[in-house]
């Protein structure tokens, strides 16, 4: 079993994030995490803090001259704007005076709709939002991104599987459907200010990511991950949280502001009759292949083999510089929600954290699946694997 957990706030010292139950053997430095992060910066909408803030990564533990061991590896990554925020966010006590002469302690006492704030304060029995905002806040995906680089290194070696999103709709905007890039791709869709593959699509986004902006409104979309190179049988149909479609789901819907997960043609699919449904089984290419690719490559909860297919939908970015109405809770009079500062867009963002939650998904069902200490022993369980399953004739085209 593949286990992840992260630490930190938005504005702490840093983030840490360990992963445990990875075979020895897999080739990952500081320098591919820092590049993973670097592309999490990225994208068009971004706030200010994406500039002048930097992702600082030390390697704790797990690895050693760039390879796995086996053990736990722990990454930490480290805030540069902390000494900004030493006083306000100190894991210890801190006199009143001090606190009340920095402006940035100043309560926020008027919670964002559609931010952690309200429902936190509610919960946790905290007076303000600070408490709250700077666990839920979006920065931790950072640490998320960093663990799912080491799970792609992992997959890629063990088994050649390969991963990468692109974003498929802003607001009203939508790429052409069933736009297929391929993992060659992915270098020209980093380089897109808003990680679209459908250069007209992509114009017409940033266009409308602009407008958004000029009107001191927010923005949201829709990301696709694909993952080609997966064997069939990753998951299993016997138990709903074994399901990878489950798994996937669960995963992408943790990242903050998904608010919808479809696998392959998912809500379509629903609209269509059952001739129209599914992807019928051919023989081509010396194996089995399918007519169409609508399931987005898993059946009973397991993957078929065929190319993976998710989409995440983010809502619109819940600080609008055109603040919307709240209350203030230290006088439960009208007011409008605190806004300093916010992205207006953060779906390119979102985009390569779903890639990571995808990996650390599909990485941790690999691992049930093939076990193994090292890489090579991972690898050797899954060629017998594909042997077995040939020898049977139910091997999938080339
Ligand atoms: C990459 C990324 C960046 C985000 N940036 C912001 C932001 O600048 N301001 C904001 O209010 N919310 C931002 N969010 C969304 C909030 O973190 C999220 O809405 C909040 O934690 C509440 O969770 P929920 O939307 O899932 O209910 C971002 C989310 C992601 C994935
Ligand atoms: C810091 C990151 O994202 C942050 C996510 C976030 C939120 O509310 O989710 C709010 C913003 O932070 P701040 O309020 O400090 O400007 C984003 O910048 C990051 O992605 O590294």
């Amino acid at each position: 079993m593949l286990r992840w957990l992260t630490a930190g706030e938005s504005h702490g010292q840093g983030l840490v994030a360990i992963l445990e139950g990875l075979p020895s053997g897999v080739e990952v430095t500081s320098q591919d995490i820092s590049e993973a992060l670097a592309r999490r910066r990225l994208g068009f909408g971004r706030g200010a803090r994406m500039k002048f803030e930097a992702d600082k990564v030390t390697m704790i533990g797990g690895l050693r001259h760039g390879v796995t061991l086996g053990s736990p590896v722990a990454i930490e990554i480290a805030n540069t704007e902390w000494p900004k925020w030493e006083t306000v966010m100190s894991p210890d006590p801190v006199d009143a005076q001090t606190l009340a002469s920095q402006a940035r302690n100043a309560p926020l006492t008027r919670p964002r709709p559609g931010h952690a704030d309200l429902v936190g304060m509610q919960k946790y029995r905290v007076d303000e939002a600070r408490p709250i905002l700077e666990r839920a806040s979006a920065r931790e995906t950072a640490s998320r991104v960093a663990l799912g680089r080491i799970a792609m290194a992992y997959l890629r070696q063990a088994y050649g599987i390969t991963i990468l999103s692109h974003v498929v709709e802003i607001g009203p905007i939508r790429a052409p459907y069933g736009l297929m890039p391929t993992i060659d791709d992915l270098p020209a869709i980093d380089d897109h200010e808003l990680r679209c593959f459908d250069a007209e699509a992509g114009d017409k986004m940033l266009t409308e990511v602009k407008a958004a902006q000029k009107e001191g409104d927010t923005i949201g979309g829709v990301v696709e991950v694909l993952a080609w190179g997966l064997p069939p049988g990753l998951g299993s149909h016997i138990q709903g949280d074994k399901r990878l479609d489950a798994r996937l789901a669960g995963a992408l819907m943790g990242i903050q502001a998904i608010k919808g997960v479809e696998v392959g043609d998912g809500f379509e699919l629903a609209r269509v009759r059952g001739s129209r449904a599914h992807d019928e089984i051919l023989l081509e290419g010396g194996g089995i292949a399918r007519a169409s690719h609508r399931a987005g490559g898993t059946e009973g909860g397991m993957s078929t083999g065929e190319v993976l297919r998710v989409r995440a939908a983010m809502k619109p970015i819940s600080t609008v510089p055109r603040a919307l109405r709240t209350i203030d809770t230290s006088t439960l009079e009208p007011a409008v929600a605190h806004n300093q500062r916010s992205d207006v867009c953060a779906v390119p963002a979102a985009g390569v954290v779903a890639e990571a939650m995808v990996a650390l998904v599909l990485a941790d069902a690999a691992v049930e699946k093939f076990g193994g200490d090292s890489v090579a022993e991972a690898a050797r369980n899954y060629r017998g694997y594909l042997d077995d399953v040939a020898e049977r004739g139910l091997q999938l085209h080339e």
